[in-house]
């Protein structure tokens, strides 16, 4: 055979089983690229298959006549609904005709009209909202990634029917279907021996199972039977009547194109994120911060770093990155000095091609966006650019792709730090060869080993309900907000230089006021620092007192901690160390998560890290001030406490959290406990806390911006005056409505209020979109800010039957408004009038009952004596009694936790 003449290894030339082997093994693309290591850019790796790795090859095979040599029989695996696409026409001809129609929706002009791109945007934005939600903790990025990806793409086929599967969990669950797809060893099987897959087919399905997407299938025939999307939308083009698609045809290729803008977005944009995220990167995570925040607005496709960040991502990790086979075609041709006859099957796999030349990839295994500004050698890299093919049959999809991750980047990094989560290991994000593209081997492993055994975990009752599996996170990244202040934390413990220390806080700031004797210094910052080593700041601002001797001032109400005299914040900063050495560090370990116990006239600090308690010096000046004045306990603490012990009792005695018994088999490939943020006994307490964290973050920006709005009582009243004369008699008419029940029937304010945010709702495209702050001022010019019913209106207007995920974004609005115990009852009232009125769609609502209170509870919207007054009486004041009964039977586990807790805790005490 001429093949005889190219190198290999020897088995090549008498069989393929050491290759399918490798296939089988999810491991085709390092395998080849191993070879080509070995035996340079042309070689033999089956009888009848060679493999290229040069420019000159990818001319050949994907650009010669156009768009190349013909696919091979390999493509018959991706028939959709058993039709052919334009992806598996194997004949050019016929792909350059179904091309014709199609290409000019994926023209680069059609994706970055404003239709398009706003819903692209507008995706990306909701994936940051769900980064903030996840600021301080760590984000599922990879299903996060390909739900954005599936949004985008379905967006851009579908208009206005495209997916929201970072808002909705329906529409997650068609994403997951697609992606967590488990079918290669079936299709393989199918693909080298179809006889002996129909006959052992079913046998077959027990070792691996074979594609489905039931979910994906009915999304996508249901849409493609709508003839109302947009005119820049793929299916709008496909149905045009020149063209005589019949409805299979449009679905399979609408179909196609979706599982094609999954994946392969998702895998590139997870691949790249990991890479910049960790230590050898961070100096490129930094110079993309610092273009993004240098060119705030700018257009995504004029920052040329950025541009470089993502060409280096799809060079290093193209998401298709295998061969892509081809036959010679009939006659023969000559590839590389090779003469190979027609029929044999050829290919290139990006990952090689991209990397295999070390004088146009320097250092080619090595992360180096720079690669891509130097003007030299340009046009000798863009050649060697595969990871979207070349030629006629290259990527379709293209231009969509890199809109989509260039405005995903700009959205997270202008305004996130990102790390890798310690959870994580390198092998979680080795790919692993799936039939044509590959994702990190963590995904498969993790949701293989838990759909084995799904589980309840301890602590999900609570909430309400049994987590899904398909809830467990399977890549996870840390996400630290990177706003200025972040600019300027530095270590807890500043003898460690590590820049990856994790304990940070702000470094302290002050201001000095005043002239002569009544000089004096606020310490701007000493409530974040204080928070940061969860200790008092009266403690912070007495030790600094003590150690000047100057005079201080203990509670500000106003949050000014002053000192007397001028102090600089160097010199503070100084003190502080001495503080956190005393009082802070655990003095076995060295580590500042540490807890004070102040008991019997001693002070222990006890280490959260190491378990060890350490007394503190009662000689200490600030030890006597401790004693004096120990803080009394907050709400807040006493519920971590709760939720640790209840967890506790719900079978994780292990202190650690490595899991049971009874969750052995929960174990990840790396014997890490895959439940570990749901299953460990300080999951709750963890939960509770970057709650909380989201509530404290929402705060600073519901002030950052309602200030923006002049909210004094002149303008206010200004504003008032420019209502409508109905609006201002109804003012008057509803200035006191202390004695009324009810929202009153009629056009009142409260309707107003309703209405108006009901309309902004439809204006906007859904309540989420509707801001807070606008919401509030509308309360305040109505002037119904401070009433109870503003409670129950706003209950009902801005939540729906997604109520769980709502609580938290709007808890710090609500915080503002609720102030008293009638305010709580209208909440709890407005609650209940909602459940009852969504259960007949959603009959779940009322399960939902003790994840709603356990929220309202944690963002301190409703007090311990209110809800559990509540929980005990059923009333006929906003519902009618039986749905009202309905209620409280449902949150009865957690008005029982509430009440042992509280039995729990005066034990204790
Ligand atoms: C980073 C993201 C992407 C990468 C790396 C990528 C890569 C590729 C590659 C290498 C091919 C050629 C496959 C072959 O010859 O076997 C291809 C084809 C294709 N891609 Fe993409 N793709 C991406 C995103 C997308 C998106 C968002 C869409 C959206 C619809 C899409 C739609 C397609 C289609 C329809 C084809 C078949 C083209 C044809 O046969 O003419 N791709 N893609």
């Amino acid at each position: 055979s001429p093949l005889n003449a190219l190198p290999g290894p020897w088995y090549a030339r008498f069989t393929s089983l050491v290759l399918k082997w490798h296939e089988f093994r999810t491991h085709r693309t390092p395998y080849i690229h191993a070879l080509h290591l070995r035996y340079g850019p042309a070689v033999r790796i089956a009888p009848d298959e060679v493999v290229f790795a040069s420019a000159g090859a990818v001319k050949e095979i994907y650009c010669s006549g156009g768009s190349g040599f013909d696919k091979t029989g390999f493509y018959d695996l991706f028939k959709v609904y058993g039709r052919r696409t334009m992806f598996t026409t194997l004949n050019k001809g016929d792909h350059a005709r179904r091309k014709r129609i199609l290409a000019d929706r994926y023209a680069n002009t059609n994706v970055v009209r404003p239709q398009s791109l706003d819903g692209i945007a507008e995706r990306a934005a909701n994936f940051v909202t769900r980064c903030c939600q996840s600021a301080g903790g760590s984000l599922d990025i990879y299903v996060s990634l390909h739900s954005y990806a599936f949004d985008c793409v379905t967006h851009h086929l579908f208009h206005p029917r495209g997916a929201d599967s970072l808002l909705s969990s329906k529409d997650e669950e068609i994403m997951r279907e697609v992606t967590f797809d488990d079918s290669l060893q079936n299709r393989l099987f199918q693909y080298y021996w179809p006889t002996a897959h129909k006959i052992f087919g079913k046998m077959l399905y027990l070792f691996a199972k074979p594609r489905e997407t039931p979910l994906a299938d009915d999304f996508v025939l249901d849409t493609c039977a709508q003839t109302d999307t947009a005119s820049f939308t793929l299916l709008n083009r496909l149905q045009g009547p020149s063209f005589n698609l019949d409805d299979l045809d449009v679905a399979a290729e609408c179909l196609d194109h979706m599982a094609a803008g999954i994946d392969t977005t998702g895998d590139a944009l997870c691949f790249l994120m990991w890479e910049l995220s960790q230590p050898r990167s961070m100096t490129y995570q930094r110079r993309l911060q610092d273009e993004l925040r240098a060119n705030p607005g700018a257009n995504f496709d004029q920052l040329p770093f950025l541009d470089a960040v993502v060409m280096e991502g799809l060079r290093c990790f193209p998401a298709i990155p295998m061969s892509l086979p081809r036959y010679v075609p009939a006659g023969g041709r000559t590839i590389d000095g090779f003469f190979l006859p027609g029929g044999t099957a050829v290919s290139c796999q990006a990952y090689s091609v991209q990397r295999t030349d070390a004088g146009v990839f320097p250092e080619p295994d090595a992360f180096r966006p720079e690669r891509w500004l130097a003007p030299k050698g340009d046009a000798e890299r863009k050649r060697l650019f595969f990871a979207f093919a070349s030629g006629g049959r290259g990527c379709v999809g293209k231009h969509l792709a890199l809109t989509e991750m260039k405005l995903l980047l700009q959205a997270v990094y202008s305004r996130f730090t990102t790390l890798p989560d310690a959870t994580m290991t390198p092998a979680d994000m080795e790919m692993s060869d799936q039939l044509i593209s590959s994702r990190p081997a963590g995904q498969n492993n993790l949701v293989r080993s838990c759909q084995q055994t799904p589980r309840a975990y301890p602590c999900t009752e609570l909430y309400g309900g049994k987590i899904n599996v398909s809830q467990i996170p399977a890549c996870l990244f840390s996400l630290q907000p990177n706003t200025a202040t972040m600019a300027s934390l530095v270590n807890v413990r500043r003898d460690v230089s590590d820049p990856f220390y994790r304990y940070k806080m702000e470094r302290l700031q002050t201001k000095i006021e005043g002239k002569g004797n009544g000089i004096k210094t606020v310490v701007v910052n000493l409530s974040s620092v204080a928070q940061s080593l969860a200790r008092p700041g009266s403690y912070l601002i007495k030790y600094f007192g003590f150690e000047l001797g100057a005079q201080t001032n203990l509670d500000p109400a106003d949050d000014r901690w002053i000192i007397n005299g001028a102090h600089e914040a160097n010199k503070l900063q100084e003190l502080l160390d001495g503080f956190i050495s005393k009082f802070v560090l655990c003095k076995k370990c060295k580590n500042p998560e540490t807890d004070v116990h102040i008991k019997d006239g001693h002070i222990t600090l006890d280490c959260k890290a190491c378990g060890q308690r350490t007394d503190v010096d009662l000689r200490l000046k600030l030890s006597g001030f401790m004693l004096k004045n120990v803080p009394k306990k907050t709400k807040k603490d006493k519920a971590e406490r709760r939720a640790a012990r209840k967890a506790k009792q719900n079978g994780k005695g292990d202190e650690n959290g490595s899991g049971g018994d009874d969750n052995s088999d929960q174990a990840s490939p790396n014997g890490e406990d895959v439940g570990g943020i749901e299953s460990d006994d300080d999951a709750l307490t963890r939960k509770i806390k970057s709650e909380a964290q989201v509530l404290e973050n929402k705060k600073v920006e519901v002030k950052d911006d309602e200030w923006a709005v002049d909210m004094s009582e002149e303008a206010v009243k200004a504003r008032q005056q420019q209502l409508p004369g109905e609006f201002k008699q109804k003012l008057v008419l509803n200035g006191d409505d202390e004695d009324e029940e009810g929202e009153g029937g009629g056009n009142t304010v409260y309707d107003q209020l309703g209405t108006w945010i009901q309309e902004q709702a439809e204006q906007k495209g859904g309540v989420a979109a509707v801001d807070d702050i606008e919401i509030y001022v509308k309360a305040k010019e109505l002037g119904i800010e401070a009433k109870h019913r503003t409670v129950l209106v706003l209950v009902q207007t801005i939540f729906d039957e997604n109520i769980c995920a709502q609580i938290s974004k709007r808890a710090a609005m609500l915080k503002r408004i609720v102030s008293s115990e009638r305010h709580e009852k209208a909440l709890l009232g407005g609650t209940e009038r909602l459940i009852g009125h969504l259960a007949g769609e959603h009959p779940d609502m009322y399960e939902k009952i003790v994840k709603i209170l356990q929220l309202y509870y944690h963002h301190d919207l409703v007090s311990e004596e209110v809800v559990t007054k509540w929980g005990k009486k059923a009333s006929k004041k906003y519902v009618d009694l039986a749905t009202s009964k309905k209620v409280r039977k449902a949150a009865e586990p957690f008005i029982e936790w509430l009440e042992n807790a509280e039995e729990d805790d005066s034990e204790e005490e």
